[in-house]
Protein backbone atom coordinates (compact mmCIF):
# COMPACT_ATOMS: atom_id res chain seq x y z
CA UNK A 1 0.00 0.00 0.00
CA UNK A 2 1.12 3.64 -1.01
CA UNK A 3 2.87 5.31 2.53
CA UNK A 4 1.75 8.58 2.21
CA UNK A 5 -1.28 9.86 3.88
CA UNK A 6 -3.20 12.77 2.85
CA UNK A 7 -4.93 15.47 5.46
CA UNK A 8 -8.35 16.31 4.02
CA UNK A 9 -7.25 19.42 2.90
CA UNK A 10 -4.03 18.12 0.45
CA UNK A 11 -6.66 15.86 -0.64
CA UNK A 12 -8.42 18.06 -1.76
CA UNK A 13 -5.77 20.22 -3.48
CA UNK A 14 -4.87 17.16 -5.16
CA UNK A 15 -7.92 16.68 -6.94
CA UNK A 16 -8.22 20.90 -7.32
CA UNK A 17 -4.68 20.10 -9.43
CA UNK A 18 -6.27 17.05 -11.39
CA UNK A 19 -9.43 19.11 -12.58
CA UNK A 20 -7.21 21.94 -13.60
CA UNK A 21 -5.07 20.09 -15.19
CA UNK A 22 -7.82 18.59 -17.45
CA UNK A 23 -9.82 16.02 -15.98
CA UNK A 24 -13.23 17.01 -15.22
CA UNK A 25 -14.32 16.82 -11.31
CA UNK A 26 -17.35 14.41 -12.63
CA UNK A 27 -14.86 12.02 -14.15
CA UNK A 28 -13.38 12.04 -10.81
CA UNK A 29 -16.72 10.66 -9.43
CA UNK A 30 -17.58 8.36 -11.92
CA UNK A 31 -13.88 6.75 -11.43
CA UNK A 32 -14.98 6.84 -7.22
CA UNK A 33 -18.24 5.79 -7.70
CA UNK A 34 -17.26 2.53 -10.22
CA UNK A 35 -14.17 1.65 -7.42
CA UNK A 36 -17.62 1.74 -4.59
CA UNK A 37 -19.46 -0.38 -7.03
CA UNK A 38 -16.52 -3.32 -7.85
CA UNK A 39 -15.89 -3.11 -3.88
CA UNK A 40 -19.51 -4.25 -3.25
CA UNK A 41 -20.13 -6.26 -6.17
CA UNK A 42 -16.39 -8.43 -5.06
CA UNK A 43 -18.25 -8.57 -1.52
CA UNK A 44 -22.04 -10.03 -2.11
CA UNK A 45 -23.52 -11.84 -5.24
CA UNK A 46 -25.31 -10.81 -7.50
CA UNK A 47 -29.04 -9.81 -6.98
CA UNK A 48 -28.48 -8.93 -3.55
CA UNK A 49 -30.63 -6.05 -2.76
CA UNK A 50 -28.63 -3.22 -1.89
CA UNK A 51 -29.34 -0.05 0.16
CA UNK A 52 -26.95 3.17 -0.99
CA UNK A 53 -27.36 6.25 2.02
CA UNK A 54 -26.35 9.14 0.24
CA UNK A 55 -25.53 12.99 1.80
CA UNK A 56 -26.13 16.19 0.58
CA UNK A 57 -22.30 16.71 -0.69
CA UNK A 58 -19.93 15.16 -3.04
CA UNK A 59 -19.45 11.93 -0.97
CA UNK A 60 -23.12 11.13 -1.85
CA UNK A 61 -22.44 12.27 -5.43
CA UNK A 62 -20.15 9.18 -5.18
CA UNK A 63 -23.12 6.88 -3.94
CA UNK A 64 -25.23 7.83 -6.54
CA UNK A 65 -22.41 6.78 -9.28
CA UNK A 66 -22.32 3.75 -7.83
CA UNK A 67 -25.76 3.02 -7.14
CA UNK A 68 -26.55 3.66 -10.94
CA UNK A 69 -23.75 1.31 -11.67
CA UNK A 70 -24.96 -1.67 -9.12
CA UNK A 71 -28.10 -1.50 -10.41
CA UNK A 72 -26.96 -2.14 -14.20
CA UNK A 73 -25.05 -4.98 -12.91
CA UNK A 74 -28.38 -6.23 -11.47
CA UNK A 75 -28.03 -5.35 -8.13
CA UNK A 76 -31.87 -4.56 -6.99
CA UNK A 77 -31.21 -1.11 -5.68
CA UNK A 78 -33.01 1.70 -3.31
CA UNK A 79 -30.99 4.86 -2.98
CA UNK A 80 -32.04 7.58 0.79
CA UNK A 81 -31.33 10.56 0.20
CA UNK A 82 -30.55 12.85 3.09
CA UNK A 83 -31.77 16.18 3.12
CA UNK A 84 -33.78 18.01 -1.01
CA UNK A 85 -32.69 16.97 -3.88
CA UNK A 86 -32.49 20.63 -4.90
CA UNK A 87 -29.81 21.17 -2.07
CA UNK A 88 -27.36 18.77 -4.95
CA UNK A 89 -25.15 20.43 -6.55
CA UNK A 90 -22.30 20.47 -9.27
CA UNK A 91 -21.07 17.14 -9.93
CA UNK A 92 -23.00 15.54 -7.38
CA UNK A 93 -26.15 16.98 -8.75
CA UNK A 94 -25.14 15.69 -12.22
CA UNK A 95 -24.39 11.71 -10.77
CA UNK A 96 -28.06 12.27 -8.59
CA UNK A 97 -29.98 13.41 -12.86
CA UNK A 98 -27.95 10.31 -14.03
CA UNK A 99 -29.11 7.57 -11.86
CA UNK A 100 -32.81 6.36 -13.03
CA UNK A 101 -34.07 4.62 -9.96
CA UNK A 102 -36.21 6.29 -6.95
CA UNK A 103 -34.40 8.89 -4.68
CA UNK A 104 -36.30 8.33 -1.35
CA UNK A 105 -36.64 9.86 1.60
CA UNK A 106 -34.19 8.74 5.06
CA UNK A 107 -38.31 8.13 6.80
CA UNK A 108 -38.31 4.86 4.74
CA UNK A 109 -35.32 3.43 5.68
CA UNK A 110 -36.55 0.71 8.16
CA UNK A 111 -38.73 -0.78 5.45
CA UNK A 112 -35.84 -1.74 3.24
CA UNK A 113 -34.86 -5.16 2.92
CA UNK A 114 -31.50 -4.62 2.21
CA UNK A 115 -28.23 -7.52 2.56
CA UNK A 116 -26.08 -4.31 2.16
CA UNK A 117 -25.65 -0.66 2.48
CA UNK A 118 -23.14 1.92 0.60
CA UNK A 119 -22.54 4.44 3.26
CA UNK A 120 -21.91 7.79 0.89
CA UNK A 121 -23.57 10.29 3.70
CA UNK A 122 -20.06 12.45 4.53
CA UNK A 123 -16.57 12.19 3.62
CA UNK A 124 -13.81 14.74 3.63
CA UNK A 125 -16.58 17.19 4.30
CA UNK A 126 -17.43 16.75 7.28
CA UNK A 127 -16.70 19.40 9.73
CA UNK A 128 -19.28 19.03 12.48
CA UNK A 129 -20.31 17.07 14.78
CA UNK A 130 -23.50 15.27 13.32
CA UNK A 131 -26.56 15.71 14.84
CA UNK A 132 -30.29 15.55 14.27
CA UNK A 133 -31.62 13.58 11.02
CA UNK A 134 -27.95 12.80 10.24
CA UNK A 135 -27.77 11.12 13.75
CA UNK A 136 -30.79 9.10 13.54
CA UNK A 137 -29.74 7.80 9.86
CA UNK A 138 -26.33 6.55 11.15
CA UNK A 139 -27.81 4.92 14.49
CA UNK A 140 -30.43 2.87 12.02
CA UNK A 141 -27.71 2.40 9.76
CA UNK A 142 -25.62 0.23 12.83
CA UNK A 143 -28.71 -1.01 13.77
CA UNK A 144 -29.31 -2.84 10.61
CA UNK A 145 -27.51 -5.80 11.27
CA UNK A 146 -26.41 -5.55 7.41
CA UNK A 147 -22.63 -4.79 6.08
CA UNK A 148 -21.71 -1.52 5.28
CA UNK A 149 -19.73 -0.33 2.94
CA UNK A 150 -18.47 3.17 3.00
CA UNK A 151 -17.36 5.71 0.69
CA UNK A 152 -14.28 7.43 1.45
CA UNK A 153 -14.57 7.64 5.08
CA UNK A 154 -17.34 5.89 7.63
CA UNK A 155 -19.86 8.84 7.78
CA UNK A 156 -18.90 10.34 11.29
CA UNK A 157 -15.23 9.86 11.06
CA UNK A 158 -13.19 12.65 10.76
CA UNK A 159 -10.12 12.13 8.17
CA UNK A 160 -7.61 14.14 10.14
CA UNK A 161 -8.37 13.01 12.89
CA UNK A 162 -9.89 9.46 13.16
CA UNK A 163 -11.97 10.65 15.84
CA UNK A 164 -15.92 10.33 16.12
CA UNK A 165 -18.01 13.46 15.69
CA UNK A 166 -20.43 12.37 17.73
CA UNK A 167 -22.01 9.43 16.27
CA UNK A 168 -19.85 6.84 13.06
CA UNK A 169 -21.13 4.35 10.88
CA UNK A 170 -19.32 1.40 11.88
CA UNK A 171 -18.44 -0.58 7.71
CA UNK A 172 -16.73 -3.82 6.98
CA UNK A 173 -15.30 -2.08 3.96
CA UNK A 174 -14.37 1.29 3.51
CA UNK A 175 -13.56 2.66 -0.02
CA UNK A 176 -10.94 5.47 -0.29
CA UNK A 177 -9.40 7.08 -3.13
CA UNK A 178 -6.02 8.15 -4.12
CA UNK A 179 -4.04 7.78 -0.91
CA UNK A 180 -5.35 6.78 2.61
CA UNK A 181 -6.39 9.60 5.19
CA UNK A 182 -5.10 10.11 8.97
CA UNK A 183 -7.97 8.93 10.00
CA UNK A 184 -8.29 5.69 8.14
CA UNK A 185 -5.20 4.25 10.61
CA UNK A 186 -5.65 6.62 13.64
CA UNK A 187 -8.11 5.52 16.52
CA UNK A 188 -11.26 4.69 16.87
CA UNK A 189 -11.47 5.48 12.76
CA UNK A 190 -9.76 2.71 11.56
CA UNK A 191 -11.66 0.26 13.97
CA UNK A 192 -14.58 2.05 12.10
CA UNK A 193 -13.36 1.52 8.25
CA UNK A 194 -13.40 -2.11 8.10
CA UNK A 195 -10.67 -3.26 5.14
CA UNK A 196 -9.68 -0.37 3.75
CA UNK A 197 -9.59 -0.24 0.05
CA UNK A 198 -7.42 2.59 -1.91
CA UNK A 199 -8.79 3.18 -5.21
CA UNK A 200 -6.76 4.55 -8.12
CA UNK A 201 -8.72 7.37 -9.93
CA UNK A 202 -5.94 8.71 -11.94
CA UNK A 203 -4.59 11.29 -9.44
CA UNK A 204 -1.04 11.17 -10.53
CA UNK A 205 2.26 10.51 -8.37
CA UNK A 206 3.69 13.65 -9.58
CA UNK A 207 0.28 15.43 -8.22
CA UNK A 208 0.65 13.63 -4.56
CA UNK A 209 4.73 14.61 -4.30
CA UNK A 210 3.55 18.41 -5.56
CA UNK A 211 0.91 18.45 -2.25
CA UNK A 212 3.72 17.68 -0.69
CA UNK A 213 2.70 15.38 2.16
CA UNK A 214 4.83 15.10 5.42
CA UNK A 215 2.66 12.24 7.07
CA UNK A 216 3.11 8.48 6.00
CA UNK A 217 2.01 5.29 7.31
CA UNK A 218 4.59 3.54 9.16
CA UNK A 219 6.91 0.53 7.70
CA UNK A 220 10.05 -0.39 5.70
CA UNK A 221 9.08 1.05 2.95
CA UNK A 222 9.49 4.69 4.96
CA UNK A 223 12.74 3.74 6.28
CA UNK A 224 14.21 0.75 4.81
CA UNK A 225 16.60 2.50 3.17
CA UNK A 226 18.13 3.60 6.20
CA UNK A 227 18.06 0.42 8.18
CA UNK A 228 21.30 -0.58 9.60
CA UNK A 229 22.12 -3.91 7.99
CA UNK A 230 25.55 -5.07 9.30
CA UNK A 231 27.89 -6.87 6.36
CA UNK A 232 30.88 -9.28 6.55
CA UNK A 233 33.13 -6.23 6.83
CA UNK A 234 31.77 -4.63 9.53
CA UNK A 235 32.77 -5.33 13.20
CA UNK A 236 30.66 -4.43 16.37
CA UNK A 237 31.85 -1.38 16.94
CA UNK A 238 30.14 -0.13 13.64
CA UNK A 239 27.13 -0.99 15.33
CA UNK A 240 27.68 0.76 18.03
CA UNK A 241 27.73 0.47 21.94
CA UNK A 242 24.59 1.26 23.90
CA UNK A 243 24.37 2.14 27.20
CA UNK A 244 20.89 1.42 29.14
CA UNK A 245 20.87 3.07 32.73
CA UNK A 246 19.37 1.31 35.81
CA UNK A 247 17.33 1.94 38.41
CA UNK A 248 17.71 1.42 42.38
CA UNK A 249 17.83 -2.05 43.66
CA UNK A 250 15.23 -3.96 43.92
CA UNK A 251 14.03 -1.77 40.42
CA UNK A 252 15.88 -3.11 37.83
CA UNK A 253 13.75 -5.51 35.58
CA UNK A 254 12.95 -2.89 33.37
CA UNK A 255 16.19 -1.50 32.44
CA UNK A 256 17.31 -5.31 31.76
CA UNK A 257 14.64 -6.01 29.34
CA UNK A 258 14.90 -2.65 27.25
CA UNK A 259 18.93 -3.60 27.51
CA UNK A 260 18.24 -7.23 26.01
CA UNK A 261 15.68 -6.10 23.32
CA UNK A 262 18.52 -3.41 22.34
CA UNK A 263 20.95 -6.35 21.83
CA UNK A 264 18.59 -8.00 19.93
CA UNK A 265 17.83 -5.07 17.80
CA UNK A 266 21.68 -5.00 16.63
CA UNK A 267 23.78 -2.50 18.85
CA UNK A 268 26.86 -4.34 18.71
CA UNK A 269 27.28 -3.88 22.75
CA UNK A 270 24.94 -3.59 25.48
CA UNK A 271 26.07 -2.11 28.91
CA UNK A 272 23.38 -1.39 31.82
CA UNK A 273 24.76 1.29 33.61
CA UNK A 274 23.91 0.05 37.16
CA UNK A 275 24.14 1.49 40.57
CA UNK A 276 26.58 -0.02 43.19
CA UNK A 277 23.55 -1.14 45.23
CA UNK A 278 21.81 -3.21 42.28
CA UNK A 279 25.29 -4.61 41.07
CA UNK A 280 24.86 -7.73 42.05
CA UNK A 281 20.82 -7.88 41.15
CA UNK A 282 21.93 -6.87 37.57
CA UNK A 283 25.56 -9.13 37.12
CA UNK A 284 23.76 -12.15 38.27
CA UNK A 285 21.16 -12.27 35.88
CA UNK A 286 23.67 -10.59 32.65
CA UNK A 287 25.28 -12.35 29.97
CA UNK A 288 25.73 -11.22 26.78
CA UNK A 289 24.73 -7.56 27.93
CA UNK A 290 27.37 -6.14 30.14
CA UNK A 291 27.37 -4.15 33.60
CA UNK A 292 29.04 -1.55 34.61
CA UNK A 293 29.01 0.27 37.79
CA UNK A 294 28.06 3.63 37.83
CA UNK A 295 27.69 5.26 41.02
CA UNK A 296 25.68 8.27 40.10
CA UNK A 297 25.19 10.84 37.56
CA UNK A 298 29.34 12.07 37.79
CA UNK A 299 29.88 8.72 36.99
CA UNK A 300 27.47 8.27 34.06
CA UNK A 301 28.95 11.29 32.57
CA UNK A 302 32.31 9.68 32.70
CA UNK A 303 31.76 6.45 31.07
CA UNK A 304 29.78 8.32 28.07
CA UNK A 305 32.69 10.71 27.49
CA UNK A 306 33.91 7.57 25.64
CA UNK A 307 32.79 8.57 22.26
CA UNK A 308 32.01 4.35 21.61
CA UNK A 309 29.15 4.95 23.50
CA UNK A 310 26.82 5.99 20.96
CA UNK A 311 23.31 6.25 22.55
CA UNK A 312 21.78 6.30 25.57
CA UNK A 313 18.64 5.10 26.85
CA UNK A 314 16.79 5.67 30.30
CA UNK A 315 13.71 6.14 32.55
CA UNK A 316 12.48 2.39 32.62
CA UNK A 317 12.10 1.99 36.49
CA UNK A 318 14.78 4.60 36.81
CA UNK A 319 13.41 6.71 39.77
CA UNK A 320 11.77 10.39 39.83
CA UNK A 321 14.21 11.48 42.71
CA UNK A 322 17.19 14.24 42.45
CA UNK A 323 19.26 11.26 41.83
CA UNK A 324 17.07 10.48 38.57
CA UNK A 325 17.28 13.73 37.70
CA UNK A 326 20.88 13.81 37.51
CA UNK A 327 20.77 11.14 35.93
CA UNK A 328 18.82 12.21 32.80
CA UNK A 329 21.07 15.86 33.07
CA UNK A 330 24.28 14.00 32.46
CA UNK A 331 22.94 12.04 29.51
CA UNK A 332 21.47 14.69 27.82
CA UNK A 333 24.39 17.28 28.53
CA UNK A 334 26.75 14.50 27.05
CA UNK A 335 26.08 14.77 23.30
CA UNK A 336 25.30 11.14 22.85
CA UNK A 337 21.96 10.18 21.36
CA UNK A 338 19.23 9.65 23.71
CA UNK A 339 15.87 8.16 24.64
CA UNK A 340 13.85 9.39 27.25
CA UNK A 341 11.37 6.83 28.25
CA UNK A 342 8.78 6.23 31.39
CA UNK A 343 10.48 8.09 34.79
CA UNK A 344 12.86 10.36 32.75
CA UNK A 345 9.84 12.01 31.35
CA UNK A 346 8.27 12.00 34.47
CA UNK A 347 10.70 13.89 35.66
CA UNK A 348 9.97 17.14 33.75
CA UNK A 349 6.25 16.85 34.85
CA UNK A 350 4.68 20.10 33.66
CA UNK A 351 8.00 21.16 33.18
CA UNK A 352 8.36 20.71 28.87
CA UNK A 353 10.44 23.65 28.69
CA UNK A 354 12.86 22.83 30.52
CA UNK A 355 13.22 19.57 28.41
CA UNK A 356 13.26 21.35 25.59
CA UNK A 357 15.83 23.53 27.04
CA UNK A 358 18.31 20.70 27.21
CA UNK A 359 17.66 19.38 24.62
CA UNK A 360 18.26 22.33 22.02
CA UNK A 361 21.36 23.04 23.74
CA UNK A 362 22.50 20.76 21.66
CA UNK A 363 20.53 21.23 18.07
CA UNK A 364 22.18 18.28 16.16
CA UNK A 365 22.54 15.59 18.70
CA UNK A 366 19.09 13.33 18.37
CA UNK A 367 16.71 12.78 21.04
CA UNK A 368 13.88 10.68 21.06
CA UNK A 369 11.54 10.38 23.65
CA UNK A 370 8.26 7.86 24.04
CA UNK A 371 5.79 8.85 26.19
CA UNK A 372 2.87 7.34 26.72
CA UNK A 373 -0.81 8.99 26.51
CA UNK A 374 -0.22 9.30 30.72
CA UNK A 375 3.79 10.97 30.36
CA UNK A 376 2.84 12.84 27.85
CA UNK A 377 -0.55 14.35 29.88
CA UNK A 378 2.24 14.98 32.50
CA UNK A 379 4.72 16.47 30.51
CA UNK A 380 2.61 18.89 29.13
CA UNK A 381 0.86 19.53 32.23
CA UNK A 382 -1.10 22.74 32.30
CA UNK A 383 -0.22 23.15 29.13
CA UNK A 384 -2.99 23.87 25.97
CA UNK A 385 -0.67 21.06 23.69
CA UNK A 386 -2.02 18.75 26.31
CA UNK A 387 -5.50 19.15 24.62
CA UNK A 388 -6.69 18.03 20.98
CA UNK A 389 -5.57 15.44 18.28
CA UNK A 390 -3.05 12.64 19.12
CA UNK A 391 -1.49 13.51 15.38
CA UNK A 392 -1.71 17.36 16.36
CA UNK A 393 -0.10 16.68 19.68
CA UNK A 394 2.61 14.71 18.57
CA UNK A 395 3.92 16.91 16.06
CA UNK A 396 3.64 20.15 18.36
CA UNK A 397 5.14 18.61 21.08
CA UNK A 398 8.35 17.35 18.67
CA UNK A 399 8.39 20.94 17.43
CA UNK A 400 8.30 22.22 20.96
CA UNK A 401 10.88 20.34 21.89
CA UNK A 402 13.45 19.81 19.55
CA UNK A 403 13.06 15.25 19.56
CA UNK A 404 11.53 12.73 18.12
CA UNK A 405 8.46 11.91 19.83
CA UNK A 406 6.64 8.63 20.00
CA UNK A 407 3.32 9.07 21.22
CA UNK A 408 2.29 5.28 21.78
CA UNK A 409 -0.74 2.96 21.90
CA UNK A 410 -2.85 0.78 19.53
CA UNK A 411 -2.10 3.67 16.94
CA UNK A 412 1.82 5.04 17.61
CA UNK A 413 2.29 8.63 16.26
CA UNK A 414 5.59 9.40 15.41
CA UNK A 415 6.72 12.90 14.89
CA UNK A 416 9.68 14.67 14.30
CA UNK A 417 10.47 18.48 14.77
CA UNK A 418 10.86 19.17 10.64
CA UNK A 419 7.08 18.25 10.49
CA UNK A 420 7.03 14.57 9.12
CA UNK A 421 5.08 12.10 10.79
CA UNK A 422 4.29 8.79 10.65
CA UNK A 423 1.64 6.49 12.00
CA UNK A 424 1.77 2.78 13.14
CA UNK A 425 -1.22 0.17 12.23
CA UNK A 426 0.82 -3.25 13.03
CA UNK A 427 0.83 -2.97 16.88
CA UNK A 428 -1.49 -5.87 18.34
CA UNK A 429 -3.82 -5.66 20.91
CA UNK A 430 -1.90 -7.80 23.03
CA UNK A 431 1.43 -6.05 22.97
CA UNK A 432 -0.17 -3.26 25.29
CA UNK A 433 1.44 -5.43 28.76
CA UNK A 434 3.59 -4.77 31.26
CA UNK A 435 6.93 -4.01 30.32
CA UNK A 436 6.05 -3.97 26.73
CA UNK A 437 7.75 0.18 27.16
CA UNK A 438 11.17 -0.71 28.12
CA UNK A 439 11.68 -2.65 25.30
CA UNK A 440 10.17 -0.33 22.79
CA UNK A 441 12.90 2.28 24.26
CA UNK A 442 15.86 -0.88 24.07
CA UNK A 443 14.78 -1.07 20.42
CA UNK A 444 14.85 2.57 20.36
CA UNK A 445 18.01 3.09 21.38
CA UNK A 446 19.40 0.64 19.25
CA UNK A 447 18.94 1.94 15.84
CA UNK A 448 20.02 5.41 17.13
CA UNK A 449 23.27 3.12 18.52
CA UNK A 450 23.48 1.83 14.67
CA UNK A 451 23.68 5.19 13.57
CA UNK A 452 20.01 6.00 12.00
CA UNK A 453 18.54 9.26 11.79
CA UNK A 454 16.09 10.13 14.87
CA UNK A 455 12.66 10.13 13.12
CA UNK A 456 13.07 6.95 11.01
CA UNK A 457 15.29 5.37 14.06
CA UNK A 458 11.84 5.92 15.75
CA UNK A 459 9.86 4.48 13.41
CA UNK A 460 11.51 1.46 12.61
CA UNK A 461 11.51 0.76 16.49
CA UNK A 462 8.18 0.94 17.08
CA UNK A 463 7.49 -0.90 14.00
CA UNK A 464 10.08 -3.73 14.76
CA UNK A 465 8.26 -3.67 18.43
CA UNK A 466 4.65 -4.10 16.74
CA UNK A 467 5.69 -7.20 14.17
CA UNK A 468 7.59 -8.59 17.63
CA UNK A 469 4.19 -8.89 18.78
CA UNK A 470 2.24 -10.02 16.51
CA UNK A 471 5.14 -12.39 16.02
CA UNK A 472 5.15 -13.54 20.04
CA UNK A 473 1.25 -13.72 19.45
CA UNK A 474 -1.57 -13.39 21.78
CA UNK A 475 -0.61 -13.88 25.67
CA UNK A 476 2.84 -12.78 24.77
CA UNK A 477 4.76 -10.96 28.20
CA UNK A 478 7.13 -8.35 27.36
CA UNK A 479 10.04 -10.69 27.68
CA UNK A 480 8.76 -12.81 24.97
CA UNK A 481 9.53 -9.24 22.62
CA UNK A 482 13.37 -9.49 22.40
CA UNK A 483 12.88 -13.19 21.35
CA UNK A 484 10.91 -12.63 18.82
CA UNK A 485 13.31 -9.98 17.21
CA UNK A 486 15.51 -12.39 15.23
CA UNK A 487 12.45 -13.93 13.28
CA UNK A 488 11.02 -10.93 12.73
CA UNK A 489 14.35 -9.17 11.57
CA UNK A 490 15.24 -11.89 9.22
CA UNK A 491 11.64 -11.22 7.67
CA UNK A 492 12.46 -7.77 7.03
CA UNK A 493 15.72 -8.56 5.84
CA UNK A 494 14.45 -10.03 3.22
CA UNK A 495 11.62 -7.65 2.40
CA UNK A 496 14.75 -5.24 2.23
CA UNK A 497 16.46 -8.06 -0.08
CA UNK A 498 19.25 -8.27 2.06
CA UNK A 499 21.81 -11.23 1.11
CA UNK A 500 22.05 -13.11 4.39
CA UNK A 501 25.57 -14.43 4.07
CA UNK A 502 27.13 -10.89 3.55
CA UNK A 503 24.61 -8.52 4.17
CA UNK A 504 24.84 -6.48 1.05
CA UNK A 505 21.54 -5.38 -0.38
CA UNK A 506 20.84 -6.88 -3.62
CA UNK A 507 21.33 -4.04 -6.30
CA UNK A 508 18.15 -2.91 -8.32
CA UNK A 509 17.43 -4.77 -11.15
CA UNK A 510 19.46 -8.09 -10.13
N1 LIG B 1 -11.35 14.99 -3.35
C1 LIG B 1 -11.45 14.18 -4.42
O1 LIG B 1 -10.49 13.97 -5.11
C2 LIG B 1 -12.70 13.53 -4.72
C3 LIG B 1 -13.70 13.48 -3.76
N2 LIG B 1 -14.77 12.74 -3.93
C4 LIG B 1 -15.77 12.61 -2.90
O2 LIG B 1 -16.13 13.85 -2.38
C5 LIG B 1 -16.17 13.77 -0.97
C6 LIG B 1 -16.02 15.12 -0.38
O3 LIG B 1 -17.09 15.84 -0.82
P1 LIG B 1 -17.54 17.20 -0.12
O4 LIG B 1 -16.36 18.05 0.01
O5 LIG B 1 -18.67 17.70 -0.87
O6 LIG B 1 -17.93 16.72 1.33
P2 LIG B 1 -18.96 15.61 1.90
O7 LIG B 1 -18.17 14.63 2.65
O8 LIG B 1 -19.84 15.10 0.85
O9 LIG B 1 -19.79 16.42 2.97
C7 LIG B 1 -20.17 17.73 2.72
C8 LIG B 1 -21.65 17.89 2.86
O10 LIG B 1 -22.05 17.43 4.12
C9 LIG B 1 -22.62 18.48 4.88
N3 LIG B 1 -22.17 18.34 6.23
C10 LIG B 1 -20.92 18.35 6.71
N4 LIG B 1 -20.88 18.07 8.01
C11 LIG B 1 -22.18 17.86 8.39
C12 LIG B 1 -22.77 17.50 9.61
N5 LIG B 1 -22.07 17.31 10.72
N6 LIG B 1 -24.10 17.37 9.66
C13 LIG B 1 -24.85 17.57 8.56
N7 LIG B 1 -24.30 17.91 7.35
C14 LIG B 1 -22.99 18.04 7.27
C15 LIG B 1 -22.22 19.75 4.22
O11 LIG B 1 -23.26 20.64 4.39
P3 LIG B 1 -23.06 22.16 4.81
O12 LIG B 1 -21.79 22.26 5.60
O13 LIG B 1 -23.01 22.88 3.54
O14 LIG B 1 -24.25 22.42 5.64
C16 LIG B 1 -22.03 19.31 2.76
O15 LIG B 1 -23.25 19.36 2.09
C17 LIG B 1 -15.10 12.79 -0.64
O16 LIG B 1 -15.24 12.25 0.64
C18 LIG B 1 -15.27 11.78 -1.74
O17 LIG B 1 -16.25 10.85 -1.38
C19 LIG B 1 -14.96 11.95 -5.14
O18 LIG B 1 -16.11 12.37 -5.77
C20 LIG B 1 -13.83 11.90 -6.10
C21 LIG B 1 -12.87 12.96 -6.07
K1 LIG C 1 -19.09 7.90 3.83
Amino acid sequence: MLIELLSVAEMAEADRRTIAAGTPGLTLMDRAGVAVADAAARRFPLATPGLVVCGPGNNGGDGFVAARLLAQRGYPMRLILLGPRERLTGDAAESAARFRGEIEPPEVFDGVRAGFIVDALFGAGLDRPIEGAAADLIARINGAGVPVVAVDLPSGINGDTGQVMGVAVRAVETVTFCRRKPGHLLLPGRIQCGRVRVADIGITDETVTAVGPSLYANGPALWGDRFFVPTLIDHKYVRGHAVLVSGPRGRTGAIRMAARAALRAGAGLVTVASPLDALDENAGVLTAVMVRPVAGAAALSDLIADERFRAVGLGPALGTGPEAAALVDAALASGRAVVLDADALTLFSGRAGDLAHRIKAQPARLVVITPHEGEFARLFLGDPLKHGPKLDRARRAAARLGAVVVLKGGDSVIAAPDGRAAITENAPPWLATAGSGDVLAGIATAMLCQGMPAFEAACAATWLHGESGREAGPGLIAEDLPEALPRVTRALYEQLDVDLLTGWRTPPGE
